[in-house]
């Protein structure tokens, strides 16, 4: 299980739902508004266990109405943002913007963002700078492609985008990065990386910052794993000490589903 001292979790782990280019504005109110009432209907504890929204931009001021106006504890924020402030870049959305909407996190690196807009490491490190000068938490995403796993590589080859990613950037500055192992091969395609899998990458993610920076730092670090996840396979992966939640992509378009993932406590098969 997720790491835990009396009871507690070391690091508050983070259930975050990547609702990708699904769901109009009104379609995500009406999911958010079913989420929350579907949470507290299972008594969730937000203290505990952090859950978040990554909506499509669009969506984002329909949210915020929502969250505010009916006090919601659900957190939100966006897929991604531009590496600039403000100006002649279009179609781009800075920090800013999301910031005054209320985001307390943005997704940084998808692999569907280094995939379908060739986004370089140098690109998503400028990018964590733009997501830190205005307050918003990066959920950096890392992972290799099936090649590269078969290849025997992917511990070297997402460690590798780890430090693309933060080069030059202090852990005083990092102090609440969010790191998301998605293994391409296992995204949206059914299939999971096994919990040995996901714990062997986060243990190697977490060795790997406490090595750039200091072990207290990398102590404090939450690591996701998302690919697949569902609320049949998510206990069994959050079994590995070193991972502190998970960043779901299909099974949080619906609230029932991702609720359940939320409050993976609740259906802990003892063995
Ligand atoms: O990419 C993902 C989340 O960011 C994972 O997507 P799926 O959960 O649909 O496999």
């Amino acid at each position: 299980m997720t790491a835990q001292k009396d009871g507690q979790f070391v690091r508050r782990p983070l259930i975050a739902g990547n609702w990708k280019m699904n769901m109009d504005h009104m379609q995500a109110v009406a999911l958010v508004q079913k989420l929350a009432w579907t949470l507290d209907d299972a008594g969730h504890d937000y203290d505990r266990v952090q859950v978040s929204v990554f909506p499509p931009f669009t969506d984002l001021r329909g949210v915020q109405t929502l969250v505010a106006g009916d006090r919601l504890r659900i957190d939100y924020g966006a897929q991604d943002l531009s590496d600039k402030d403000s100006g002649a870049y279009t179609g781009d959305i800075s920090g800013r913007f999301l910031q005054r909407l209320g985001c307390t996190q943005v997704l940084i690196g998808h692999s569907e963002r280094r995939e379908v807009h060739g986004e370089s490491d140098g690109l998503l490190n400028a990018k964590i700078r733009a997501a830190l000068a205005h307050e918003l938490v990066p959920v950096l995403c890392v992972g290799e492609g099936l090649q590269v796993r078969n290849a025997g590589e992917h511990v070297s080859h997402t460690l590798a985008q780890l430090d693309g990613a933060l080069e030059g950037l202090s852990a005083e500055e990092l102090a609440e990065l969010v790191v998301a192992y998605e293994p391409v091969w296992a995204i949206g395609t059914g299939e999971v990386a096994g919990p040995e899998d996901a714990q062997e990458m986060a243990s190697a993610i977490r060795a790997h910052l406490a090595q750039r920076y200091s072990e207290e730092f990398a102590a404090g670090v939450r690591v996701l794993y998302g690919g697949s996840v569902k609320s049949s396979n998510v206990a069994a992966i959050l079994r590995g000490a070193d991972v502190d939640g998970a960043l779901v992509g299909g099974a949080s378009l619906e609230a029932e589903e991702f609720a359940k993932i939320a409050t993976f406590e609740k259906h802990l098969v003892t063995e």
